[in-house]
């Protein structure tokens, strides 16, 4: 049965979902170190996480029974996403359920800043009354500079704006045109931005382009006295950079909600400044918000394990669980003519492998198709579990490039699943179609047509097309009781004697000197056994 941990404070709403549904355990366990996290994991399929459950690396890294994780929550900087990708682990978020909240979070900080309450709040507890101190700035008709014009940040344009506030924003992504229907002046670089502002507020992720993106140089072209807020993740802002621009007065108050390093040290230099109005990552941290993500993320983990569905995922291919069901035989003919080519290349260098989708096969969501062909191209070669999520990322740290080609006319087939795999001794090539869209056919090797199943073991030679072969490796066969199932010819011109494959569906596998025999054969120039899993074996990575 599929066990799933949840390992950060989620609400109950979420948590009754998944004890709600038959078939999976739940497991509610908020108190494990990073060591016990990973021990932890070891006996579940998923993992439910907020920000505060760090799955990095060590924690990930093998690990055969996770499959899953769905952060309740937008930023999956705390997933060490390579390699929950190459342990073949899907990654998924819920990015929209946060946004109002969070972006309620930075005007609310905005606003207490230019009210100076937390200090006013705090000096009435103490039995003091000071009007003069805390005398504040109003904000509308100042102007609002945000970085970041992705869900937050025009969630908090949209609230300045019916604020009376002038907003600026620059996003690489945006265009100038885009940014103006949302009332917003486009700014052209953070530069541009930077003088303008007297309230600056940053939304990005953080990546190496937005780490220090606000520092030192930065501030220096600030206006004197702007207020800055930080409610996406701790490091956008320089830290230090912004103490002594508050020290120095530079800037008259900051609102952090994240922190580099969180929860920060004790001694972090920024709790001794009074204006840095500081909270402990609470953007997200409302009843509704904490609802919203947590029923999704239980429905993308249940979604999962229960259906084989993908969404919002951070690291795969979305597919959606009609999708799934509806791409299934598909993936597994894409996975069997993967270990058919892996089975047929014998060692040989691989650079490139073109799948072409024909007909029916290129309306369907392919892209996972070519990803079950690489787990079934690599699933034998590599020591470590490959799957649908990993197989791309594998092949491509391999040097094996995967091009997509589709057409949708469907030619002589109604739906056909084309590859060829170039290596450094030429190249190697197959299709496969579906008859009743669940029996399997391969209906070309190389330059043979034919009409093979595409299951279960399979005895492969090529041969001159002369007369009693068949009847000899009948004979062979039938001497060490291997039942042939199937066989079928595919010669290169009508006339006989030319060169010709057969395949033969064998109930049992031949033993090598059958092979050996049949080998050895004056008019035999090549025989293989290929292993193919047995008719509906599930394939590495889909879960339904
Ligand atoms: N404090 C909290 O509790 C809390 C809650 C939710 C989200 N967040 C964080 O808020 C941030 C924004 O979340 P979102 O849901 O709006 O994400 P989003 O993906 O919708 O928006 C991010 C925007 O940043 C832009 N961007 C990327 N690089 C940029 C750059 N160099 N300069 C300017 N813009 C750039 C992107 O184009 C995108 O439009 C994320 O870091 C997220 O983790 C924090
Ligand atoms: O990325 C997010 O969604 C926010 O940082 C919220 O994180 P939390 O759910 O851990 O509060």
């Amino acid at each position: 049965m599929p066990r799933v941990l949840i390992s950060d404070k989620l609400s109950p709403a979420g948590i009754e979902i998944l004890e709600k549904t038959p078939g999976i355990e739940v497991v509610v366990n908020t108190d494990l170190s990073p060591e016990q996290v990973r021990e932890e994991l070891k006996n579940f399929d998923g993992i439910i996480i907020r920000s505060g459950t760090k799955l990095t690396a060590e924690v990930l890294d093998g690990q055969p029974r996770l499959k899953a994780v769905a952060r309740a929550g937008v930023g999956v900087d705390n997933v060490d996403l390579p390699t929950a990708t190459r342990q073949g682990i899907v990654v998924m978020n819920t990015p929209a359920g946060n946004t109002i909240s969070t972006a309620e979070q930075t005007l609310a900080l905005m606003y207490a800043m230019s009210r100076n309450t937390v200090p006013a709040a705090t000096t009435m507890k103490g039995g003091g009354w000071d009007r003069k101190k805390f005398t504040g700035s109003q904000m509308a008709g100042k102007t609002l500079g945000i970085i970041g014009l992705g869900r937050i940040g025009l969630a908090v344009a949209k609230r300045a704006i019916a604020m009376e506030m002038n907003v600026i924003g620059y996003d690489p992504f945006l265009t100038a045109e885009k940014a103006a229907e949302h009332g917003i002046e486009f700014c052209s670089n953070v530069a541009d931005l930077v003088p303008q502002a007297d309230y600056i507020t940053v939304h990005t992720p953080l990546t190496d382009e937005t780490r220090g993106l606000i520092d030192a140089e930065m501030l220096e072209k600030a206006k004197p006295g702007v207020r800055l807020v930080n409610c996406a993740r701790g490091g956008i802002i320089d830290e230090d950079a912004l103490a002594d621009a508050l020290e120095s007065g530079k800037v008259a108050a900051a609102a952090l909600d994240v922190f580099t390093s969180e929860p920060p040290p004790e001694d972090f230099r920024l709790r001794t400044i009074d204006n840095a109005l500081l909270t402990p990552h609470l953007g997200a941290s409302t009843d509704e918000a904490q609802e919203l993500v947590a029923l999704e993320a239980a429905e993308l983990m249940v979604g999962y394990l229960t259906r084989g569905e993908i969404r919002q995922a951070v690291n795969t291919a979305a597919v959606s669980g009609a999708e799934m069901a509806d791409t299934k035989v598909y993936l597994e003919l894409g996975y069997r003519l993967g270990l058919l080519i892996a089975q047929l290349n014998k060692g040989r260098n691989m650079k490139r492998a073109t799948l072409t989708y024909r007909g029916e096969a290129a309306s369907k969501k392919y892209k996972l198709i070519t990803s079950a062909f690489a787990c079934g191209l690599l699933k034998d070669a590599l020591q470590d579990p490959v799957n649908i999520v990993n197989a791309d990322m594998l092949a491509r740290e391999r040097g094996i490039e995967l091009v997509e080609t589709s057409r949708k006319d469907p030619g002589d087939f109604a739906t056909r699943v084309g590859v060829t795999v170039e290596t450094d001794q030429g190249e190697l090539s197959a299709d496969g179609t579906m008859l009743g869209r669940q029996y399997l056919r391969l209906i070309r090797l190389g330059d043979f047509t034919l009409d093979s199943f595409l299951d279960g073991t399979l005895l492969i030679y090529h041969h001159r097309d002369v007369p009693g072969l068949i009847g000899f490796v009948g004979s062979v066969l039938g001497k060490h009781d291997v039942n042939i199932a199937n066989m079928s010819l595919g010669r290169k011109q009508a006339t006989p004697g030319g060169d010709s494959v057969a395949i033969l569906n064998v109930d049992s596998a031949p033993p090598a000197e059958a092979v050996k025999e049949i080998g050895e054969h004056a008019e035999v120039t090549g025989v293989q056994v290929v292993k193919l899993p047995p008719h509906g074996e599930e394939i590495p990575g889909v879960t339904s």
